[in-house]
């Protein structure tokens, strides 16, 4: 083991495997342990992630959801994906029993340990986790809309043909049905994105439509998505390790609103290190409500049941 850190991935279906490519690919300076009930697939995906070897220093090793409870970083993506048309909302029942028991397993949880959820409802689950953990809540955190807002930077990339990286944009609220863009605070360099010549003629609501309906797409397709959270992912760990305070659209606990909703965080060693207040107008409040009470709804309905 060349690290003194470990990330544990729990789930190694789809995703947790390509959460472990992107984290040896990266170079992400930690050792990944990789846990799933399916004894004989995990132990096919390390020897398959073993073939990459030579491209990395990264090793990738079979652990127990016990050994999990005592690493860096736990990645949960165990769980199940939605089917074609289904949207992730419906998930919650089947993932709430599934991260209860991964939890549990887990126990005593390793204090200073970072849980990054993965599986959906991510918003749900990120919630339940910080009551089940008993960890304190900057330590557990969602993916949340980092995906979305990747997916959102790829289409303004393709249509301005700037790097991605000079967009400054976010899909906010839900990782579901009900994001939307905070496009009154988007930006271009330091220039406001609406601005720009070239989007006069662009349809908001349909790009906003296109990014939210993105996995539906590819789901319809291939049966899940992978690649695209696998590299959310594995970049949230390098910004863990490294104490890199990105800002990212992750679900995390939003005080004003008192549940989990993805909103723009700086992640570093500890976690959210800070949750941006993120400027909203009327249009953008009201689709940010909508997101809130459907999030609030689920997270009421099942956290008594989980912590009972
Ligand atoms: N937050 C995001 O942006 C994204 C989230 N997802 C979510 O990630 C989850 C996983 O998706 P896939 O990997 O495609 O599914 P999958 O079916 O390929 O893998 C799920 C894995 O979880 C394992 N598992 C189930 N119960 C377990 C337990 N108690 N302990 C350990 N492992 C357990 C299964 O054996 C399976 O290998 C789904 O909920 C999906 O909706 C998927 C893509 C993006
Ligand atoms: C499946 C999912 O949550 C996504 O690709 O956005």
């Amino acid at each position: 083991m060349p690290y003194k850190h470990k990330i544990a991935v729990i789930g190694a279906g789809a995703v947790g495997a390509s959460i472990a490519y992107a984290c040896v690919l990266t170079k992400v300076p930690a050792n990944v342990v990789m846990v799933d009930v399916d004894k004989r697939m995990v132990e096919g995906q390390v020897l398959d992630l073993s073939d990459v070897g030579f491209l990395s220093p990264v090793p990738v090793s079979v652990g127990t959801v016990k050994e999990a409870g005592q690493c860096d970083i736990i990645v949960i993506t165990a769980g199940a994906k939605q089917r074609p048309g289904e949207p992730r909302s419906e998930l919650v029942e089947r993932n709430r029993t599934i991260l209860k028991s991964v939890i549990d397993g887990m126990q005593p949880i390793r204090k200073d340990a970072i849980m990054i959820l993965v599986a959906n409802p991510v918003d749900v689950l990120t919630y339940l986790a910080q009551q089940l953990s008993g960890l304190p809540r900057k330590q557990v955190f969602g993916s949340g809309t980092f995906l979305d807002s990747m997916r959102l930077r790829g289409y303004l990339a393709d249509k301005l043909q700037v790097q991605q990286n000079a967009l400054h944009c976010y899909v906010l609220g839900e990782h579901g049905d009900r994001q939307f863009v905070g496009w009154s605070t988007a930006n271009i360099g330091c220039t406001p994105l609406l601005s720009h010549p070239l989007m006069k003629d662009v349809d908001l609501a349909t790009i906003e439509r296109q990014v939210m309906r993105k996995a539906y797409e590819i789901i319809d397709r291939k049966g899940a998505t992978c690649f695209g959270i696998g590299g959310c992912v594995a970049s949230l760990c390098n910004s863990v390790l490294n104490d890199r305070r990105d800002v990212r659209p992750v679900s995390c606990w939003d005080e004003k609103h008192q549940v989990c909703l993805s909103t723009p965080a700086s992640v570093g060693i500890d976690g959210i290190e800070e949750v941006l207040e993120m400027p909203l107008n009327e249009r953008e409040q009201k689709a940010m409500d909508v997101a809130v009470k459907a999030i609030k709804d689920a997270c009421q309905r099942y956290s008594n049941e989980e912590t009972a």
